[in-house]
């Protein structure tokens, strides 16, 4: 059986497609999920799971207010707590990650940003001696944390952070203080009301001299009663677009006291007599933001996965209209229209799990260097990863907007949830830096790349950045992915260097830098978006030409070629000045045939990703495909649904009808 999703008594059309499939899925997952052992390990969690009853939902999500929520994840986290060790081992994040995806979904939790940005900011931050008081708690979960960074004024622009950490060498203490209402942390996850400790960033103030953003550990709540200390105002941001299971926070300080070794102290350091040791490098205290920024083209791989398995199994049971035979309405997926919309997302989401990878393994890299006195690598992996997590975050919005419309009017309905899926997934657009801000990072290292390309200094390129000192040459369209990768290559070099000429030229004319730079804005945000679709585009290449078995191999190729088609048909204003007309013309004849091509293979692609139904939550994604029996008994459990009479209708309804026949 190729396919190990196959199992008796699921939908038969669905049955037909995993039939249909010409690879191995869990020899896939291996692929996808970086190596047969981990396949086998979060098959393993899940199969666990199963078998804790008190882990599974207690009713549909969808029908809980927002304070069922976060009491469900709470009350899921204590029964997972009696289960850790066996279920997982406590010090792979990977293996932790799929833990929480699958019992608590992605709406949010008390431990939302303990283990992506709290622990994190310890392991980079702390010095030895900080991490031993303090990681081992917070990894035993003795003490809950997450990260107090952005203020109700300031996300963006870090060095307007207004709070401040006042250093007194008489009493060897910090005063933490909230000097204004914008002041005010605002949007950090799981600071309203679960967490007792926060890693706070704030403006070092020694003798009057201010330092910039410094990290802090501080103690927020009393360890017995939860009660926020004297000094603190502590409480919940309110509802949000999605991500309701999490309590983003706000946050004040008034002359809140603070240890001196409270400051994470392994890169900057502050004496007892108040004399400051600036860090290695000055973006070193960043370091937990680029610890998201290199996992998110991984997580948001991932949400647009959740979409697409939900609309490409549907799309196999949903039956609508007619091609040639007459006697039996089609399965919607068998529409060109459709497979237009899904497919090149599926190859966007393997893309971007590939390229997840590799920028998750680079900061790991990047921390061993740093610890070892080596940033040199900072800026190369800020620069790609500033650029990665705009460019991933707005193409999984969009591919996770057309997998909701892909699935007609039932896609509409929380019974899909991907309405919910979208609200969180598109929450990374703003966070770990809004996405214009982020590209425009990435741009500042494009530019400096051609200064030195233009300066005759093409030898200090850093890595990647060397097409933009190639020549432009004849591109031939027959020749595979790697001409297409030209392509992209002569459409990024050429829009880095226009907007950078248009910078300069603007400087030249007169402009200051800043105001130069602000009227090439637009221009450089598209340079980088190409850069970054470059990237993307040659670590999924790359990837798949890595892999030894046929079988797999083969139907990556198909994805591979319909990403390449697709991507270099949706850069056509771009490619315009290297491809003809004509060849774009048989670039979308390429891409239809190899939508025909990777039809069969629709639903193991999306199977392969193991998502379990726990973690899905949606009627119409159900892996054994009955979707309309339990789409009419989901219905059915709505609150609404619970009395024939409501009290409204007794209250409002019925005595203005009643009224009216008089
Ligand atoms: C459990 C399952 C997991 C799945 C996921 C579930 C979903 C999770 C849901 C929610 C989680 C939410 C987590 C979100 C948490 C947050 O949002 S935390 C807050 C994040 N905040 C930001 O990202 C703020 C963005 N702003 C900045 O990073 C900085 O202000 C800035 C980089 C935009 C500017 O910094 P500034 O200090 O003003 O520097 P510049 O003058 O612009 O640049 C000077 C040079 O420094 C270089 N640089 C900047 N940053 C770095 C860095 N990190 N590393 C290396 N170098 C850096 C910059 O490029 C400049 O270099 P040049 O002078 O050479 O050009
Ligand atoms: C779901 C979610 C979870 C979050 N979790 C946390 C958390 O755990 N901890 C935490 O500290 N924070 C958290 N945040 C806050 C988040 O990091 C910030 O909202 C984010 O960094 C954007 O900053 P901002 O809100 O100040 O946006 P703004 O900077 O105010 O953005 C508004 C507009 O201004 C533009 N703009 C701003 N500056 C520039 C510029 N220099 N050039 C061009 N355009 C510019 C932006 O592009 C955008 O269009 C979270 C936010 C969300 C939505």
């Amino acid at each position: 059986m190729l396919n190990k999703s196959i199992m008796d008594g699921d939908n038969p059309d669905l049955t037909e497609e995993r039939m249909k499939g010409a690879f191995d899925t869990d020899k896939m997952a291996a692929v996808i999920y970086g190596s047969e052992k981990f396949a086998i390990r979060r098959r393993e969690i899940t199969e666990s799971i199963s078998r804790i009853p008190q882990l599974a939902d207690s009713k549909p999500f969808s029908f809980m207010t927002r304070e069922e929520k976060i009491s469900e994840s709470c009350r899921k986290l204590s029964v997972l707590s009696e289960h850790w060790n066996q279920l997982i081992d406590t010090n792979n994040e990977e293996e932790a990650l799929h833990l929480y995806r699958e019992v608590l979904g992605l709406e949010g939790h008390a431990f939302s940003l303990h283990e992506t940005m709290f622990i994190p900011s310890l392991v980079a931050q702390a010095n030895d001696e900080q991490q031993e008081k303090w990681l081992g708690r917070a990894k035993r979960r003795e003490i809950i944390g997450c990260y107090a960074q952005t203020e109700m004024g300031h996300g963006t622009n870090l060095r307007a952070l207004e709070t401040t950490a006042t250093y007194y060498p008489s009493t060897q203490e910090f005063i933490l203080h909230t000097p204004t209402e914008t002041a005010l942390k605002w949007w950090p996850g799981a600071l309203g009301k679960s967490s007792n400790y926060a890693v706070v960033v704030a403006d070092l103030v020694i003798r009057d001299t201010h330092y910039g953003a410094h990290p802090f550990m501080v103690q927020l709540r009393d360890e017995k009663t939860h009660n926020p200390l004297p000094g603190i105002t502590v409480g919940d941001i309110g509802p949000k677009m999605a991500f309701n299971g999490a309590d983003n926070g706000f946050l004040g300080f008034n002359q809140y006291k603070l240890p001196r070794d409270h400051m994470l102290m392994r890169h900057s350091r502050v004496e007892e007599n108040g004399t400051y040791t600036k860090p290695p490098h000055a973006k070193i205290g960043y370091s937990s933001m680029v610890k998201v920024r290199s996992r998110m083209a991984m997580d948001q791989g991932l949400f647009m996965v959740s979409a697409l398995v939900i609309a490409v199994r549907y799309s196999a049971v949903r039956r609508q209209g007619f091609l040639d035979d007459k006697s039996r309405e089609v399965k919607v997926l068998d529409y060109q229209t459709q497979q237009h919309r899904l497919f090149p997302s599926i190859a966007r989401a393997y893309a971007f799990i590939f390229c997840g990878f590799e920028t998750i393994q680079l900061y790991d890299q990047l921390l061993i260097d740093v610890k070892n006195g080596d940033t040199s690598g900072m800026s190369d992996l800020h620069a790609l990863t500033s650029g990665l997590k705009s460019v991933v975050t707005h193409q999984t919005g969009e591919g996770i907007e057309q997998a909701r419309m892909a699935c007609g009017g039932h896609g509409y309905s929380m019974a899909s949830y991907i309405s919910e899926i979208y609200g969180v997934a598109i929450g990374g657009c703003t966070y770990e830096g809004e996405n214009m801000v982020m590209l425009l990072q990435l741009a500042r290292y494009l530019v400096k790349s051609v200064e030195l390309v233009k300066t005759g200094k093409s030898k200090e390129l850093g890595p990647m950045m060397n097409y933009l000192a190639e020549p432009d040459t004849q591109i031939d369209l027959t020749s595979g992915p790697e001409a297409y990768v030209k392509v992209f290559q002569h459409a990024a070099r050429r829009q880095v260097w226009k907007a950078t000429d248009k910078f300069h030229q603007l400087m030249e004319s007169g402009q200051s830098r800043d105001i130069a730079w602000n009227n090439s804005a637009v221009e450089l945000t598209r340079a980088s978006r190409l850069h970054t679709r470059l990237y993307i585009m040659e670590t999924f290449i790359r990837r798949v030409s890595s892999i030894s078995d046929v079988s797999i191999k083969k139907v990556l190729i198909d994805l591979v070629n319909v990403h390449v088609n697709y991507e270099v048909l949706d850069i056509g204003t771009y490619a315009l000045e290297h491809v003809s007309s004509t060849q774009l013309d048989s670039i979308r004849s390429q891409l239809y045939s190899s939508l025909d091509t990777l039809r069969p293979n629709a639903v193991s692609l999306i199977d392969s990703f193991q998502i379990s139904d726990m973690q899905l939550r949606s009627v119409l994604g159900r892996r054994d495909g009955h979707v309309y029996t339990n789409l009419f008994e989901w219905a059915k459990a709505s609150p609404l649904n619970q009395t024939h009479v409501l009290p409204s209708v007794n209250q409002y309804l019925k005595p203005m009808m009643d009224k009216a026949k008089l």
